[in-house]
């Protein structure tokens, strides 16, 4: 059978879990509490009620801090475990882990430098709980949790707000349905006055969690008895009450021991003209016992809640983590390894863009099909290519010598200043697929999940892809500037062959070519036009002539165009887009190999918030799994 030591013991270590982790029921919300789901037992009652005399009196020890004001400053969560008679006593805090207090004045000492430590002299309060075991022969197995003492006002040197923090802070901790309700109040007042029933008649009307308590019963006027209070008549709970008798301040002066003062209580019920009926059911050593059976019985039968809590919420935080991403490997090759799977799954998706998995790479069939050829029809070669400026350059390159046949050197001066202007359409081919490009890898980044944790890496991606799309646009345009420059260095003979002879058509000057340049040349005002532009040593040659050479030049040009039109794309595409499929990222991984372990570690930076959320995670997934093989291992041992 489970005992009560170990089912008490259970919640003990999974508070203390709780608290080691930051889980104490309030602040962050966007975990579920552990901590709100564990029964506890929260005492609270007004200043001067008696509150830290019942707690004494239950420990059988004087270590709760004294003085005037709010001394209770932070939830105290006092784990008592009962150890073998004639063992020695001794405290524990768990924020001072294997240091033994045999010393109880110096517990109390503790309790107000760890109070300070957290609230500051400035005598606020947190709700930060100092967590203190204590283990002795004369204790019974029950954790209670003593609050700041409900008050109306703040004293000296406290903050302003501070009843109102305290109340705030009481409720939060009485509010929960898992708290049990220890409501301390001084028999010598009127109940209806009690701070700890009015809150425990708000946060618990049907008084199931309440366990009502009636300190002072010994102060009481002469001729008058709490019978009503204790019998259940003046406020009903659940439970009964109890009535208890402290040390009165001139005991706490004498320094009465607290096992003198628990016999002196016995004798005080026992002897009792009014309560002598029911001695058997008060006391402090009663009102503990009494927690001890009902904590033990609230906690077996939350079990099964609590289990299946703690599983869902395992669950809940295990799909959390796979959605944040497991933490990154500390040794290098790790990272190194982590590194590039995260490239790899990058480069995927970039090529699934190109070859046409994802939308994007049919910009680049774009650029070749409309862009190129919309650029080279808008080239000026009309007016390269016009009578005036075919009679120019013609002239020009002929120099005193007219020339006899055809015009050798014109001709070539014509070509070469028209193919000069395929210069710019074949940059800007070059360019524009240099932007999709550059797009498509931001668009591969976006798109690839495993690396949005790692912000770091990403810019490292884009900065060597841009690096590396720059080098390949280089590599593109020198090439494509090759072509045309080629076309320039040697000329289709073939297609100035297959014209009709020059000298031909100067015998016979009246012939009409076929080009459509040759038309219309004959008109008195072109030929009057020409006569006076040309210098005479021209007069010989008709307008025919050089119409014709501009119409040879632009039928020579048009064929280049065709030409560029196919060779370009296939540069363009040797050049960028087959390097940027094969080897966008190699210049990177030849870097990566170089770096050291911390410049690794650096590249998988994440963003400091996915960080904090996994580390917030990772804990509670620890605390949870922590939870359940605890519960586990009691279930074994029944
Ligand atoms: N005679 C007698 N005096 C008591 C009893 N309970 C408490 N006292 C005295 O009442 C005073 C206040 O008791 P505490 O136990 O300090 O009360 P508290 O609620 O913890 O007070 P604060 O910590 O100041 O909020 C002390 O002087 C106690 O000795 C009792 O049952 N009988």
């Amino acid at each position: 059978m489970t005992t009560m030591e170990s089912l008490i013991g259970l919640v003990n270590r999974i508070q203390r879990a709780c608290t080691v982790l930051g889980d104490y029921g309030s602040g962050d919300n966007s975990f579920s509490s552990l901590w709100e789901a564990l029964p506890s037992v929260a005492v609270v009652g007004g200043q001067s009620s008696g509150k830290s005399s019942v707690l004494e009196s239950i420990v059988g020890r004087d270590f709760l801090p004294r003085g005037s004001g709010i001394v209770t400053r932070r939830p105290l969560v006092l784990q008592l475990h009962k150890t073998d008679e004639g063992s020695q006593e001794y405290a524990e805090f768990l924020h001072l882990p294997r240091r033994k207090f045999t010393d109880f004045s110096v517990v109390r000492r503790e309790i107000e430098e760890e109070t300070d430590r957290i609230t500051g002299k400035t005598k606020q309060i947190s709700p930060i709980p100092i967590h203190l075991s204590i283990y002795s022969p004369n204790v019974v197995n029950l954790t209670l949790i003593d609050l700041p003492g409900l008050t109306k006002v703040a004293v000296e040197g406290q903050p302003e707000g501070i009843v109102q923090e305290i109340e705030t802070m009481v409720r939060s901790y009485v509010e929960k349905p898992n708290s049990i309700i220890l409501a301390i109040s001084p028999a010598n007042q009127d109940i209806a006055t009690s701070d700890a029933i009015k809150l425990a008649r708000e946060v618990d009307p049907t008084g199931e969690r309440t366990f009502g308590v009636l300190t002072k019963l010994d102060l009481m006027d002469k001729g008058t008895n709490a019978l009503d209070v204790l019998e259940g008549r003046s406020y009903r709970l659940q439970h009964p009450w109890v009535g208890i008798v402290n040390r009165s301040q001139a005991d706490i002066n004498k320094n009465i021991n607290m096992i003198v003062a628990r016999q002196k209580e016995r004798e005080y019920f026992a002897t009792s003209p009014d309560y002598a009926h029911l001695a058997s059911k008060m006391g402090s050593e009663y009102l503990a016992k009494l927690l001890s059976k009902h904590l033990e019985s609230v906690i077996r039968a939350r079990i099964p809640s609590i289990t299946s809590m703690i599983n869902k919420t395992i669950d809940e935080l295990e799909s959390e983590m796979d959605h944040l991403g497991r933490p990154i490997a500390v040794d290098a090759g790790a990272q190194l390894y982590t590194i590039l799977e995260l490239c790899r799954a990058f480069d995927k998706i970039f090529k699934e863009h190109l070859d046409g998995g994802r939308p994007g790479g049919d910009r680049i069939y774009g650029v070749f099909d409309n862009q190129l050829p919309a650029a080279i029809r808008k080239l000026p070669f009309d007016r390269h290519l016009s009578l005036e400026s075919v009679r120019k350059i013609v002239s020009e390159a002929d120099g005193y010598q007219p020339h006899l046949i055809a015009p050798e050197q014109g001709y070539r001066r014509l070509i070469d200043g028209s193919l000069k202007y395929f210069r710019g359409p074949a940059e800007a081919s070059v360019d524009a697929v240099h932007f999709v490009l550059k797009e498509l890898v931001r668009r591969s980044i976006s798109e690839t999940r495993e690396l949005r944790r790692f912000p770091t890496l990403q810019a490292e991606i884009a900065a060597a892809s841009g690096e590396a799309l720059e080098r390949f646009r280089e590599e593109s345009k020198k090439t494509v500037m090759r072509l045309v420059d080629m076309e320039s260095s040697y000329l289709t003979v073939e297609f100035f062959r297959k014209l009709p002879h020059e000298l031909e058509r100067l015998e016979n000057p009246g012939e009409r070519g076929a080009n459509s340049a040759d038309k219309g040349g004959n008109t008195p005002a072109e030929r009057g036009r020409a006569v006076n532009s040309s210098a005479s040593k021209f007069d010989g040659y008709s307008e025919g002539h050089f119409r014709r050479i501009g119409s040879n030049v632009s039928s020579y040009i048009g064929m280049v165009a065709d030409t560029l039109k196919n060779t370009i794309p296939k540069a363009v595409v040797y050049c960028q887009v087959k390097e940027a499929k094969t080897s966008l990222l190699n210049h990177f991984y030849t870097q990566l190999g170089k770096k050291e372990g911390k410049q690794l570690g650096m590249m998988l930076d994440e963003d400091p918030a996915l960080m904090e959320r996994r580390q917030q995670c990772t804990k509670r997934l620890e605390l949870y799994k922590s939870a359940r093989d605890e519960i586990d291992s009691v279930s074994w041992a029944r």
